[in-house]
């Protein structure tokens, strides 16, 4: 039987990188898994005036803006699944990423979106920094939006080592750099599993916003 084709979307908003990595490797092993992946990065809402105070800011948000496109709403209809990645800001998610939601009021009117797999990752400075907090937060536009929710639950070793039962999460430290192996590992079950899950829906036919033939 041939596998039926799955269209992910990972859409992140990362500040210093941690995020984006996270991002990278998800989508990497939903690639591997046979998906089709649009990675796109959410953009700043903050003025370049306000930027510039913070140390590094406006760099990174070139460099991964030149590498990623922004995402639109044309992209979460593509898709038969999305992950929403986001760092921790004060135990909420990023205002960027969040902003990107917001704008999908003519997708949730139109239920463009229902039927379709969701799932987050994060990350916080502090093991209690929030990134269980914003993940669990990103579930409720998710259900507005009629979207299938999809944990990780302990799947796979790798969330025992280094996610939550929730969805991927790192643990940064005052420092930057790159997220633990063990980190990226369960980023890497996270892509895969949403993979596996849309596919069993795509091949059941039970996924209601590609079959909708008019609005
Ligand atoms: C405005 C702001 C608020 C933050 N609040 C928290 C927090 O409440 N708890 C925490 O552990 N880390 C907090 N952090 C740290 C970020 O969560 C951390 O830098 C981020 O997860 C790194 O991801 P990135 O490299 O993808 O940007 C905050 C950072 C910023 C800029």
């Amino acid at each position: 039987m041939t596998e039926p084709h799955v269209r992910m979307l990972i859409v992140f908003y990362s500040r210093t990188g941690t995020i984006e990595a996270l991002a990278r490797v998800a989508a990497e092993a939903a690639r591997e898994a046979g998906a089709e992946v649009r990675l796109r990065r959410a953009r700043e809402v903050a003025s370049v005036e306000d930027m510039a105070k913070v140390e590094g800011w406006l760099d990174e948000a070139h460099r991964q803006n030149a590498l990623y496109p922004a995402p639109t709403d044309e992209d979460a209809e593509w898709a038969d699944a999305i992950l929403f990645g986001t760092p921790s800001y004060f135990g909420a998610p990023a205002t960027e990423l969040k902003n990107y939601l917001d704008r999908l009021g003519p997708q949730w009117k139109r239920g463009a979106l229902s039927g379709k797999v969701g799932g987050a990752f994060a990350a916080a400075s502090w093991p209690h920094g929030g990134s269980e907090v914003v993940t669990l937060a990103l579930y409720a536009p998710m259900a507005h939006l009629g979207m299938v929710i999809l944990p990780t639950g302990y799947t796979d070793d790798a969330m025992l080592e280094a996610g939550s039962p929730y969805g991927a999460s790192a643990i940064v430290g005052a420092g930057k750099g790159q997220p633990r192996p063990e980190v990226l590992d369960a980023a890497r079950h996270q892509g895969r599993h949403t993979v596996a899950i849309t596919r069993a829906l795509v091949r059941a036919n039970e996924m209601p916003s590609r079959n909708r033939t008019s609005d």
